[in-house]
C-alpha cells in the first residue's frame, strides 16, 4: 500500500523535470499575472447556496459529471479495507470520514476508528494529494534526533490507496480520527456567549501550534493553510456528529449531474455544538492537519490551491514580487491566537458582496479584498518598512498618506480593548510584545517559531518537559547564530527586491527592444508570452544579460515569486540581430 504513493510521486528524472517544468510555468502563470488560481469557494467563506436545514453540508455541485469533483460516500459504504460509520467534514477538495477495519483486515494501528480523507478526481489536485500524503508520510519517518519536541502535534498518515469513481480515480488518505476542528470550538464558545477561549487555554494551543511548526521548519518545510479548520483537538474515544441524512435538494442541482450524486449529504460534527464543552487546559492537545498546500522551505511553492482565509494572509501575499516563505505560517498562528484569546478576529475580511438585503452574493475581486486588507495592517501595525512602501504601489494598492500614519499602529489599544476581563496590563503587554514579534511586517525579521515558544507570554502553561525542550532550544539559538540567519536571509532577498547586481539598468534599458526580439525564438513559447507582452522591468527587472561583443551567452532569470528563488539559465551561441 505504501507502495502506491511511492510510485505516484514522480519519482524518476524524466517525471521530476517534468514536474518542475509544471510548477516553474504555474509560478510563472501567477507571477505574471500577480492573480492565485483561486478555487470555488473557501471553507470559512459564507455558503452560496445554503441547504434549507444546514449551511456546513457540502456543496451540492461538488458532486457530479467531472473532474474536481468529490466521490458519493455513503454511510457502511466499504472504502478500500474499510467501513464507512461516519463523516467528520469537508474541504475545497476532500470529504473524511471516519471508519473501521472491515471484518477479518489487519492493521497495527494504535487506535481504534480512522480518518479516511477522499480526494476529489481531478489530475491536478489528485498530484498534490499524493504529494500530501508523501510529504507526511516523509516526515513521520523523520527525526530531529533530539527527541522530536512538536512533532506529535502534526497529524500523521498510515496508509493510502485509490477507490475507482465514475470519472477516474480517487486518492484516499488514512490517517487517526483525531477530533473535531479548532473552528468547532471557537463557534462553540461563541455560541455559549462566552465570547473567547479561557486565555491559558489561548497560550497553551498557540504554544502547541508554534512547537509543531517549529519542527516542520526544522525539517525543511512550510505548512502554508495554517487556519482554524485545519487545526484539529485530539479527542479521547472520538466520535464523530449525530450523521443526519440529509436529502440532495434537486433545485440546487445540474439534471446531467443528478445520477453522478448520492442520495443524501451527510450532517457533520460541526452541526452538533450541543454535545461538548469548552476546552481546557488539561484535555486541549491541539494536531496541524491538512498538508494539501505543504511547501519546501527552499523552493518555489506551488500555489495554485488557495483556500487560506484572507484575513490570515501575511503581507508577503498581497504585495507583487515579494517571496512567500515559512513566515506565512507565524503569522497566520499569530491571528489565530488574537482570535482564541479575544474571540476577536484580528483582521476580518469579508470575502463575498453583500446584496441590498444583506445577503452574500459573489465572491468579491481579488483588487477589493486585497484593497481592504493592508489598509487593515497599516492600522493595527503602522506603515510598512520603506521597500515594502515601494511595492505598495507597484501592487496596486490604494494610496496612503503615510505621513499621517501613528508609529507602531493601533494594536496596543485594539488589545487593551478586546481583551478578555481575566487578563492582567501585565499579561497584556507580554501579549502584544508576542504579537508585534510574530506580526512583523518584514517576513526577513519576523520571529521564527523557535524563538517564538522560548517567549515570556507562555511561561505559565509550560510543562517541565517543555520547559527542559526549551533550555536547550536557546542554548542552540544564540543571538550570534540567530544574527548569522537574518544576514543570511537579508542577502537571498537581494534578487527579488532589486535588479540582480551584476545587472546594468542602462545597458537593459537602451538594448531591450533589440533583446526581447532575440530572446523569443531562444527561450520557446512560454517565455516569448511573457517578454512579448513585457518588457523585463514589468517582469521584475531579474533579467541579467552577459555578452562576449555581440554574442549573448549566458542569460539568467531570477523568479522571485516564492521561497527561493529559481535561477533558470540558458546557455546560447545565439548572436543579436543587427540594430
Ligand atoms: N484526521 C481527522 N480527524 C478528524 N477530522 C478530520 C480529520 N481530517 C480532516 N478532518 C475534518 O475534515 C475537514 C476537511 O479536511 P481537510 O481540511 O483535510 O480537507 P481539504 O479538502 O484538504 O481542505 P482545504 O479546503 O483546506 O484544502 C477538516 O476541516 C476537519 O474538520
Amino acid at each position: 500500500m505504501a507502495n502506491t504513493v511511492e510510485e505516484e510521486c514522480c519519482t524518476g528524472l524524466s517525471r521530476g523535470l517534468r514536474r518542475q517544468a509544471r510548477s516553474f510555468w504555474e509560478a510563472a502563470f501567477e507571477f505574471r499575472n500577480h492573480k492565485e488560481i483561486d478555487f470555488a469557494y473557501s471553507k470559512c467563506d459564507p455558503h452560496p447556496f445554503p441547504h434549507p436545514e444546514s449551511d456546513r453540508l457540502e456543496h451540492c455541485y461538488k458532486y457530479g459529471k467531472g473532474s474536481g469533483k468529490f466521490f458519493p460516500v455513503l454511510l457502511e459504504q466499504k472504502l478500500g479495507d474499510y467501513v464507512v460509520k461516519a463523516k467528520l467534514g469537508h474541504g475545497n477538495f476532500a470529504s473524511v470520514w471516519q471508519c473501521i477495519l472491515d471484518e477479518g483486515k489487519e492493521r497495527d494501528f494504535p487506535y481504534e476508528s480512522v480518518a479516511v480523507k477522499v480526494c476529489t478526481n481531478s489530475k491536478k489536485e489528485s498530484k498534490d494529494d499524493v504529494t500530501e500524503a508523501k510529504v507526511l508520510m516523509k516526515l513521520s519517518k523523520r527525526s530531529d534526533g533530539k527527541g522530536d519536541f512538536g512533532k506529535k502535534h502534526l497529524q500523521k498518515v498510515d496508509e493510502c490507496f485509490r477507490v475507482p469513481g465514475y470519472f477516474g480515480d480517487h486518492f484516499c488518505i488514512v490517517g487517526e480520527a483525531i477530533g473535531p476542528s479548532l473552528d468547532y470550538y471557537l463557534n462553540l464558545v461563541e455560541k455559549q456567549g462566552l465570547g473567547s477561549f479561557d486565555t491559558q487555554v489561548s497560550k497553551k494551543i498557540t504554544f502547541q501550534l508554534l512547537a509543531s511548526v517549529t519542527w516542520l521548519h526544522k525539517a525543511g518545510y512550510g505548512h502554508g493553510d495554517i487556519h482554524p479548520h485545519n487545526i484539529l483537538m485530539k479527542e479521547k474515544g472520538f466520535k464523530a456528529g449525530t450523521n443526519a441524512k440529509r436529502p440532495i435538494c434537486i433545485q440546487n442541482t445540474k439534471p446531467e449531474d443528478v445520477p453522478y450524486m448520492p442520495p443524501y449529504l451527510v450532517s457533520c460534527i460541526d452541526d452538533d455544538l450541543t454535545i461538548r464543552t469548552p476546552l481546557t487546559v488539561q484535555n486541549c492537545d491541539a494536531r496541524l492537519a491538512d498538508f494539501g498546500q505543504t511547501f519546501k522551505k527552499n523552493q518555489p511553492r506551488r500555489l495554485y490551491k488557495m483556500t487560506t482565509p484572507k484575513g490570515n494572509r501575511s503581507p508577503e501575499w498581497l504585495l507583487k514580487h515579494t517571496p512567500i516563505t515559512i513566515g506565512i505560517d507565524i503569522w497566520a498562528i499569530a491571528c489565530i491566537s488574537y482570535r482564541m484569546t479575544t474571540g476577536k478576529h484580528l483582521m476580518f475580511v469579508e470575502e463575498r458582496y453583500k446584496d441590498e438585503e444583506g445577503k452574500y452574493t459573489q465572491k468579491r475581486t481579488k483588487v477589493d479584498i486585497n484593497n481592504d486588507h493592508m489598509p487593515m495592517m497599516v492600522k493595527l501595525l503602522g506603515a510598512p518598512p520603506a521597500w515594502m512602501v515601494r511595492k505598495w504601489g507597484v501592487s496596486g494598492l490604494p494610496k496612503m498618506d503615510w505621513e499621517s500614519i501613528p508609529h507602531g499602529g493601533n494594536l496596543h489599544e485594539r488589545i487593551m480593548k478586546d481583551r478578555p476581563a481575566s487578563m492582567s496590563d501585565a499579561e497584556a503587554a507580554l501579549f502584544e510584545d508576542f504579537m508585534r514579534k510574530a506580526l512583523t511586517w518584514d517576513y526577513r525579521y519576523r520571529a521564527t517559531a523557535a524563538e517564538l515558544i522560548q517567549h515570556d507570554w507562555f511561561r505559565s502553561v509550560l510543562s517541565p518537559k517543555d520547559k527542559a525542550h526549551l533550555e536547550t532550544l536557546a542554548q542552540s539559538t544564540s543571538r550570534f547564530s540567530s544574527t548569522v540567519s537574518r544576514i543570511t536571509n537579508e542577502i537571498k532577498s537581494w534578487p527579488a527586491r532589486w535588479l540582480s547586481p551584476w545587472t546594468k539598468k542602462e545597458e537593459l534599458a537602451s538594448q531591450q527592444a533589440t533583446e526581447i526580439k532575440a530572446l523569443g525564438p531562444i527561450l520557446g513559447p512560454f517565455f516569448q508570452a511573457e517578454i512579448m507582452g513585457n518588457t523585463p522591468e514589468v517582469l521584475g527587472g531579474s533579467w541579467s544579460f552577459q555578452y562576449q561583443g555581440r554574442q549573448l551567452i549566458k542569460l539568467v532569470r531570477i523568479f522571485n515569486i516564492h521561497t527561493a528563488y529559481q535561477i533558470l539559465m540558458v546557455s546560447t551561441e545565439t548572436s543579436l540581430p543587427p540594430t
